[in-house]
């Protein structure tokens, strides 16, 4: 009531100010009164604009994007037929995150596998100069003392330590003293485990395509978690199986491996098949064919017709696998090919025993596995292979067996013309290749019409190859937690909008309130 009649005093005021426009201390009086709300009204509204510009400010300073300090790491995979060496990197406040470490480089070391230099040991350190200087160049100079190398070599090592410790031991020392002469933070060289090199291949690739990832939302405790992928790698020496299976049955503890990673807990299903990569497989094919035929002059259906090739028997008995079959004194072994696929899988097929199994279900060979499940990344020669053949995104499985077929029965001549630049021992070998990647994965691990869609080949993912390394280094870095870190339920950037979001609403609320209720004189002629 007090609030209206001001009101009606003041148009009273206004109307006899204008009738009577010589009584001039009046209308003085009045003019002083509404410029005065005005100004208020004016500083208020200035205030206002001022903290909601302060607000914003200080929102998009607080999110501008802190220049990166990268952190950087090296893995060295010695592998049975080359060295890779793999340069990482990661933003130093994020490490704990996951799906943040990348490939900044990848360098091909020239020449065979260190295991290969077991004649002359220090060739094997020699030999990682090259790209040991391109990490250097790739590293910022402030962060080489920082950086840690690790090397971690596998089948072609295993096998040889197997066959003489000693030099194994030689060779890992003679890499050793090349990666001490560079100025990183070197952690060590050594032979790891098929069962490692499993599990590392199911984290990175896993951990690359986010899987690890725990989707909290609003709220912290109604976390969803992604299904993990299985693991394929196919070397030159071995190849892994890796996969969490569905069912709980562990009859074999020696082939689990558990993790807890990022809060959650991971049964995971692995085994390696030492002898069992593409380069060994084959020396154990022909030893076995050169047993059976009782000559060292094969016909072999899994080189293309009109092939041939002389392969010394220091070659083909040299290692662990083979050693065992070593009946002629030759030192010569002559090979036809004859390009027939069928007959080239039937053969291949002897080599996966199937008879006996000491557990409820196996692959080959006594070996527990569960029964497949989900999906599976291929990998190394898995992706070679099938890239070559253009098979990578064939899903139906009959079409591949035929193109294998096809290509396998292609004259060594048509195929040499039709692929000039492919190196001829990769070439040579892509049928006798193709046909035992199907094998293994048919015959050998139980993949069906059905789920052979479910095999992803892949070379890289993300920008960061597919392969064992990467798990290696967050594991010795300590890179995955094994909890989910606790975090505040929004982001920060959420958080600032919103609360300037809720300060714009409640700042409207009180000046829409004190229009309301103290109406600001020079409003009030429009309210009455
Ligand atoms: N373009 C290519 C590259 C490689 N290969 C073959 O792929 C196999 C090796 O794959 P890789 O994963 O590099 O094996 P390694 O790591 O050297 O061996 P391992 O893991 O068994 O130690 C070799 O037989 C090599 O001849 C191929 O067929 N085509
Ligand atoms: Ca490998």
């Amino acid at each position: 009531m007090h609030n209206k009649g001001l009101g009606i005093t003041v148009l009273q005021e206004f109307k006899w100010t204008k009738k009577m426009p010589l009584d001039t201390s009046l209308g003085k009086g009045s003019k002083q009164k509404i410029s005065w709300s005005k100004k208020v009204l004016i500083i208020l509204g200035f205030l206002f604009v001022l903290g909601a510009v302060a607000l914003i400010t200080v929102a998009v300073v607080q999110n501008k994007p802190l220049p990166k300090n990268m952190k950087y790491g090296i893995v060295l995979d010695a592998g049975s037929s080359h060295t890779s060496v793999y340069v990482y990197n990661w933003p130093a406040e994020k490490e704990n995150d996951t799906g943040v470490v990348q490939q900044v480089e990848v360098c091909k070391v020239d020449g065979p596998g260190i295991s290969s230099y077991s004649k002359d040991v220090e060739k094997a350190g020699l030999s990682l100069q090259d790209c040991m200087n391109t990490a250097k160049q790739v590293i910022p100079k402030k962060e080489h003392r920082d950086t840690p190398v690790y090397l971690g070599a596998t089948a072609g090592m295993r096998l040889l330590s197997l066959d003489n410790n000693k030099i194994a031991d030689k060779v890992l020392l003679s890499v050793e003293k090349s990666l001490r002469l560079y100025p990183f933070d070197f952690q060590g060289c050594r032979i790891i485990t098929g069962q490692e090199e499993g599990a590392y291949g199911w984290i990175s690739i896993n951990y690359m395509l986010g899987n690890f990832k725990q989707s909290s939302s609003w709220m912290p405790f109604q976390q969803t978690s992604t299904e993990t992928s299985g693991a394929l790698d196919l070397g030159g020496a071995s190849t892994q199986i890796t996969f969490e299976p569905t069912d709980s049955i562990n009859e074999s503890p020696e082939n689990f491996m558990l993790f807890r990673l990022y809060g959650k807990t991971y049964n995971v299903y692995t085994h390696s098949f030492l002898c069992y990569g593409k380069d060994q497989a084959l020396r154990l094919r022909l030893a076995n064919d050169v047993k059976n035929a009782g000559s060292t002059n094969l016909q072999n259906p899994c080189f293309n017709p009109g092939y041939v090739k002389n392969m010394s028997a220091v070659d083909l008995y040299g290692s662990p696998c083979t050693a065992k079959y070593k009946l002629f004194s030759s030192s010569f072994i002559l090979i036809t090919g004859t390009g027939d696929y069928h007959q080239c899988q039937q053969n291949l097929q002897d080599m996966f025993n199937k008879t006996e199994c000491p557990y409820s279900r196996c692959s080959f060979n006594r070996i527990f596995q569960p029964e497949l499940s989900g999906n599976f990344g291929a990998f190394s020669a898995f992706y070679f292979v099938m890239n070559f053949l253009n098979l990578t995104s064939e899903k139906d499985l009959s079409k591949v067996k035929e193109t294998l077929k096809e290509f396998c029965s292609e004259s060594w001549q048509q195929v040499k013309e039709k692929f000039p630049d492919i190196k001829e021992k990769y070439l040579s070998e892509y049928c006798f290749s193709g046909t035992y990647i199907l094998t293994l994965l048919e015959m050998g691990y139980g993949f069906t019409s059905e789920n052979w869609g479910n095999i992803n080949f892949l070379r890289k993912i993300k920008g960061s190859d597919a392969a064992w390394t990467l798990g290696y280094m967050l594991n010795l870095t300590n890179m995955i937690p094994a909890e989910l870190p606790s975090s505040p339920p929004l982001s920060h950037a959420s958080y600032v909008g919103l609360m300037v979001l809720f300060s714009f609403l409640l700042a409207s609320v009180v000046f829409i309130g004190w229009l309301y209720f103290w109406k600001p004189r020079c409003l009030q002629k429009g309210i009455i």
